[in-house]
């Protein structure tokens, strides 16, 4: 089988996905990161009620239009305890911000500008009407459409939710997806390590972008390099219903790289193995019955990337999310020349610097900060210290011409994924 490029790769991975899955009701504050599956329209106006957006005094404006005005205090207005009365010529109510503008005021004056003295008010700044006032529905009217089915909720929507009159948000149910790291080599963060073996880094790293992305990760531990093995927790994968099972390793051409041979004797439709890509080559897809299969490189530079391509947008598209689809890439500059790309899209690990450039204008001198990426030199995908030290991925499509320093390049920032 040839290698398919890496837009062939999402495109095969994000169809399988087929439709979002089902609909569930979530308290407000268990939303984040979930996708909205509905869209939601506001159960009530905000502000419910013309409301004050200052401490003051309630007045009616034209009693005021010659200062000082002396006015008669015949109340209190407090947020959450309006006052029921009307005001009248020459009135005033003490008022506090949030509060109910009481019938027959028009306008607010800063207790800044007012002189309190037992039950009268001097009024010493002429307020416009209006002044200081909030109209009922200023933000938001009943029935406004205000939130997206599709949209992807952090606090900023969760808020906005709450004060639409929402207790509970309509979402798709979180994939539950299984990691399952392989190889006789490996042990477990913390464990104690024999001579010929290593520590399984990207079990929790996965598992960390997988709940990141927002799925439930289910550690499925490591399988030992051997078919017996691979089967029980393959079929376990299945037992609880995984919606993707991720391998960690064994996706190459080794003796030892059995996991494709254990999927297949599980019935696996292969959807592609290997990919045009470096580093994450032997990527490999495919589906078990409802779980789609994603066998990620062992490196685990490699199988972070393949992460952040194709594991991260599947979750997304399962989610919901209007954006799984979305090109991750953004501009930046070049920092370091570079020799012609070879076959695979390449995404170094690399630095992002901020750089001042002074720009000559007509009105004079500007300053403007650039976004500078630069590769490291060395891109072994099994150094896990270079990529702590990267803060993204710099991009090379297949066959890109040598580049040298200060050109426009495209990264995929990091911390949006790790
Ligand atoms: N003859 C060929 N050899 C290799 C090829 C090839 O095309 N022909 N491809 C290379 C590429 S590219 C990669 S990437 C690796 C990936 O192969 P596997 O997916 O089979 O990975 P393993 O052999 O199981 O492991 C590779 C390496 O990564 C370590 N590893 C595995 N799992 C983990 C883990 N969970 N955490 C940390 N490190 C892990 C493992 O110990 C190995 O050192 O194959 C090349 N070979
Ligand atoms: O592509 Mo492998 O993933 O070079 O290390």
């Amino acid at each position: 089988m040839s290698l398919i490029s890496v837009e062939d790769a999402l495109s095969r991975v994000l169809a399988s996905v087929g439709e979002p899955l089902e609909t569930e009701y979530v308290p407000l504050a268990s939303c984040a990161g979930r996708t909205l599956a509905e869209d939601l329209s506001a159960l009530r106006d905000q502000p419910p009620f013309p409301a004050s957006a200052m401490d003051g005094y309630a007045v009616r404006s034209i009693d005021c239009a010659q200062v000082p005005a002396s006015l008669q205090v015949i109340g209190t207005s407090a947020a959450g305890a309006r006052f029921t009365g009307t005001i009248g010529p020459m009135e005033a109510v003490r008022i506090f911000t949030g509060a109910p503008i009481p019938d027959g005021a028009d306008a607010v004056v800063l207790q800044e500008d007012a002189d309190p003295s037992g039950d009268r008010v001097t009024v010493k700044e002429a307020p416009r009407s209006s002044r200081h006032i909030r109209a009922a529905g200023l933000d938001f009217r009943a029935g406004d459409v205000l939130l997206q089915a599709g949209l992807r909720l952090d606090s900023r929507h969760i808020a906005l939710a709450a004060a639409m009159g929402h207790g509970t948000l309509p979402v798709h149910r979180r994939p539950k997806v299984a990691i399952l790291a392989t190889g006789d080599e490996l042990v477990r963060a913390g464990e104690p390590v024999g001579p010929d073996q290593i520590t399984a880094s990207s079990l929790p790293a996965t598992i960390l972008m997988v709940e990141r992305a927002g799925a439930e990760a289910i550690d499925l531990g490591i399988a030992r390099d051997d078919l017996a093995s691979l089967d029980e927790r393959i079929q376990t994968a299945r037992d609880i219903g995984a919606d993707i099972l991720v391998t960690l390793g064994g996706a190459s051409v080794g003796e030892h790289d059995l996991v494709q041979e254990a999927l297949s004797r599980q019935g696996m439709d292969l959807g592609f193995w290997r990919v045009a890509l470096r580093p994450g080559k032997p990527l490999m897809h495919g589906r078990l019955g409802s779980t789609l299969l994603l066998g990620l490189p062992g490196n685990p530079v490699s199988s972070l990337v393949c992460a952040v391509l194709f594991l991260v947008p599947a979750i997304r598209a399962l989610l919901g999310d209007q954006r799984a689809a979305d090109d991750p890439t953004e501009d930046a500059i070049l920092g370091a020349d570079l020799p012609p790309n070879r076959e695979r899209q390449d995404y170094m690990r690399a630095s992002l610097a901020l750089q001042d450039v002074p720009l000559t204008l007509t009105q004079g001198q500007e300053r403007l900060m650039l976004c500078v990426a630069t590769p490291h030199l060395l891109q072994d995908s099994s150094m896990l210290s270079i990529l702590e030290r990267s803060d993204a991925l710099l991009v090379r499509p297949p066959h890109a011409p040598e580049a040298t320093a200060g050109e426009p390049c495209r990264i995929i920032r990091l911390e949006r994924f790790c």
